[in-house]
């Protein structure tokens, strides 16, 4: 991983050590002392950027937003006490599976 390059589960342990230890001035502090409700609405918020940004032409916006919306995805785990290897395990357990795509009945106009 190059030196520019933000190692996510670092990332993650900073944002727990906000949550354990709050600094003044800390946006990560400013959510969790918000609360899950926050944090939750932010998620809400960056999502919705991310779709936008996906529809536009700019590669530089989309990354923009997808990285907000990570960080703020870091944030809403520790909040809710599951870590980065959780998620890796469930994503391993998927891992080979062949996805299915299910037979639709073709809807029909009224
Ligand atoms: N990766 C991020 C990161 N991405 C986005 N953001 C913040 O997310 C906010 C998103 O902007 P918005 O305009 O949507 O929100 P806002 O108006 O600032 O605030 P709201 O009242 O709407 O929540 C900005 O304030 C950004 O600074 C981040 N804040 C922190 N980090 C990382 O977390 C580390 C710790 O940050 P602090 O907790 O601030 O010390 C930093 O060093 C970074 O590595």
């Amino acid at each position: 991983m190059s030196e520019n390059q933000q190692d996510l589960q670092a990332l993650y342990e900073l944002i727990l050590n906000r949550k354990k230890t709050p600094i003044a001035g800390s946006y990560t502090d400013y959510l969790f002392t918000k609360g899950l409700d926050k944090i939750l609405k932010k998620v809400g918020e960056e999502a919705t950027e991310v779709i936008v940004a996906a529809k536009n032409d700019s590669d530089a916006e989309f990354i923009y937003e997808v990285s907000d919306l990570a960080y703020h995805v870091l944030v809403l785990m520790a909040q809710r006490g599951i870590d980065l290897d959780q998620i890796k395990t469930e994503l391993a357990k998927r891992e080979g599976l062949m996805s299915k795509t299910k037979e639709r009945n073709e809807i029909k106009k009224l």
